[in-house]
């Protein structure tokens, strides 16, 4: 039998600080058996990456979460990207890459980078010291993202908390589920009417998907879904996509400096925090045959926890793993996922974290923690409540 480990992932000693875990899964060898939960654990970076592009024996139809929706019914409509297998998973993904595309990211640009700027004067205006989090890695994808989407600008501080829920509930019931509970009926609502063809704005990537199902690329009852999938994964994910980038530059003065010096570097700095931090720490998938991993088989339908985070700091992998350096080429790191089923959303992303490091690297010659930063616990994302930060003009 594999080695065992009875640690809870999903613990909050482990949520404040999963790098000693990390270790321990890794070196106790390609397959672990989670005792706490009775699943199983891949944490290095070769076994991973072969779980999430073996997407028949490794599937997402029962659940990317430690729910088997072979055995219950998921809490929520099953999202028809995330939650599915091809067949079904083939239209929606085609339709998402599409409105997400080239295109997309062409006609928000030039408003993203004004955005950025606008938003980065004011900040600035108020202030040497502020929190990161808060006035930057929040204000920005709040402000963008559902513009784009087009959804109303009223309540749409709400995304935070769905999203934060929505995270939490790929965990165990635990007291952060628990935490969300009480307000899931209003906020279940109100995303759901944020999807409907009458609320989104005609411009928008939302009315596109709408237009795809006029189109019959998709059905008009897959169409809310689709949209629902946008708000559920593209905010919180950059929100600590984006305070995970600025942790990373101003803890290290020297890559602040490089990129200063080369703002081009914006990109990859972005993919390099991914890497380094990985905002989606971990998600699940379910064997759909008995599978061998290393010198071990998990028999059918079992849940496999897959570290992200372990993976992408994997020492039979990346060399330095644990240093966070705009020099070290971070393609083919696992914060994004990888096939089938790899972030439809990450030039999105990229974008966003361009738009943003640009217009501050425009501004600030350095910038440094104030205080001590304050971790947000969450069962999937590595996540930041606040990054307090002196900065100088220049
Ligand atoms: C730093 C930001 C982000 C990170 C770290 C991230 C991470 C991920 C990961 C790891 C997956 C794979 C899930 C799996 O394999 O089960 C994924 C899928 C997905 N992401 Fe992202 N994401 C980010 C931003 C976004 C944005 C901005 C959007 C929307 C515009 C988005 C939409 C999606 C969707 C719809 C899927 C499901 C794709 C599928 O199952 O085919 N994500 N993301
Ligand atoms: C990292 C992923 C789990 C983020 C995510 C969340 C939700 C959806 C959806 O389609 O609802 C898709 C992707």
């Amino acid at each position: 039998a594999p080695p065992v480990d009875p640690t809870d992932p999903f613990g909050h000693d482990v949520l404040e600080d999963p790098l000693p875990l990390h270790a321990a899964l890794r070196d106790a060898g390609p397959l672990v058996h989670l005792t706490e939960y009775d699943v199983y654990a891949l944490a290095r970076y070769r076994e991973v990456h072969a779980a999430l592009v073996d997407w028949q024996a490794f599937q997402s139809g029962a659940g990317v979460g430690l729910s088997n929706f072979r055995h219950e019914e998921p809490w929520r409509p099953a999202s028809l990207l995330l939650e599915n297998d091809p067949p079904r998973h083939d239209a929606p993904r085609r339709v998402l890459r599409a409105v997400l595309g080239p295109g997309a990211l062409r006609r928000l640009r030039d408003a993203w980078f004004a955005d950025a700027r606008e938003l980065v004067d004011r900040v600035l205006a108020d202030g040497d010291e502020f929190d990161a989090v808060a006035r930057l890695a929040e204000a920005f994808p709040l402000r963008v993202f559902p513009d784009a989407v087009g959804i109303p600008r009223e309540g749409r501080e709400q995304l935070l908390p769905l999203g934060d829920h929505n995270f939490n509930a790929f965990g165990p019931p635990n007291d952060l589920v628990r935490k969300g509970e009480p307000r899931l009926p209003e906020l279940s609502a109100w995303v759901a009417s944020r999807c409907r063809r009458d609320t989104l704005s005609g411009d928008g990537i939302g009315a596109r998907i709408w237009a795809a199902a006029d189109r019959g690329d998709i059905t008009a009852e897959q169409a809310p879904l689709v949209v629902r999938s946008l708000l559920l994964a593209g905010v919180d994910t950059t929100v600590h996509g984006l305070s995970a980038t600025l942790y990373a530059l101003a803890t290290h003065p020297d890559q602040w400096r490089r990129l200063r010096e080369q703002p081009h570097l914006a990109r990859a700095a972005f993919d390099e925090a991914v890497r380094w931090e990985s905002p989606v720490q971990t998600f699940f998938r379910t064997t759909t045959t008995d599978v061998r991993v290393g010198d071990h088989v998990v028999p059918d339908g079992r849940k496999v926890l897959l570290f992200l985070g372990a993976a992408n700091r994997d020492p039979r992998r990346w060399e330095d793993p644990d240093s966070f350096d705009l020099s070290r080429d971070p393609s083919g790191h696992v914060g994004f996922g990888m096939g089938i089923h790899q972030c439809v959303g990450q030039h999105i992303a990229r974008l966003e974290a361009e738009a943003l490091l640009t217009a501050l690297a425009g501004r600030v010659r350095s910038i440094e923690l104030a205080a001590p930063t304050v971790r947000h616990h969450n069962n999937t994302l590595r996540a930041w409540g606040s990054i307090p930060v002196r900065v100088r003009l220049g």
